[in-house]
């Protein structure tokens, strides 16, 4: 019987991590025999889908670039056609994928994820963009279903108050999870691979 595939979404505002953690990650997946392939969503190019491909950790033709022309959130919300087609491509190549993700382009605190086009998304933000992040409610954060909370290491670097986040951040989550994360060091990344597993492939492992 075919099995069915998860779709996991990543999003979040510009330079937050996202493809960071995809590259911490799927190795990591890889290594525990889970069959990975990933959808990168640019404006105009296919940067960060080069940029994985150029790791090496997952055969090229298992990444695709969309490149969505428009708003990030446009390709992932209301219109997510372009990203449908790519993973019919990737379902249709790759029966035995247990997961497929999906990286948004980098949008602002109200992006969501259409549940048309994925089962799950995880929704990044940096340190470095303030700790008032979390009080700004944005629906990208109390709505995902994984909050990253990325760069925990230049939180002293930029003044941010990591202690402040950590109390706050749960307030706009409705005991949703949050994940801490160094994507430099790895800090926090385990606890993020375990929430794939037991959350979004437990039924397919
Ligand atoms: N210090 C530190 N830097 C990080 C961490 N994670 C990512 N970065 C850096 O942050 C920058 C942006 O990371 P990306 O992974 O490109 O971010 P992105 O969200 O994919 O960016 P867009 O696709 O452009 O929206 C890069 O220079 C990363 O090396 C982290 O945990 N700590």
């Amino acid at each position: 019987m075919k099995k069915s595939v998860a779709r996991l979404g990543i999003g979040g505002p510009v330079g937050s991590g996202k493809t960071a953690l995809l590259e911490c990650i799927i190795p990591r997946l890889i290594a525990q025999g889970i069959e990975v392939a990933v959808i990168t969503n640019d404006l105009l190019t296919t940067e960060d889908a080069d940029r994985l491909k150029s790791r090496g950790f997952l055969p090229s033709e298992r990444i695709i670039g969309v490149e969505t022309g428009s708003c990030p959130h446009t390709a992932i919300r209301e219109d997510p056609t372009m990203n449908l087609l790519a993973l019919e491509d990737l379902e249709g190549l790759f029966p035995q994928l247990d997961i497929i993700f999906i990286e948004s382009g980098g949008d602002n605190l109200a992006s969501t994820f259409s549940y048309d086009l994925v089962d799950s998304y995880i929704f990044v933000i940096d340190v470095g963009a303030g700790d008032d992040i979390p009080r700004k409610k944005g629906p990208g954060f109390s709505q995902a279903d994984l909050v990253v909370i990325n760069k925990i290491d230049i939180a002293p670097y930029v003044g941010a108050n990591l202690d402040l986040i950590r109390q706050e951040a749960p307030l706009y989550r409705q005991s949703k999870p949050i994940i801490y994360t160094n994507c430099k060091t790895g800090e926090g990344l385990e606890e993020v691979i375990k929430f794939i597993k037991q959350k979004i492939l437990f039924f397919r492992l």
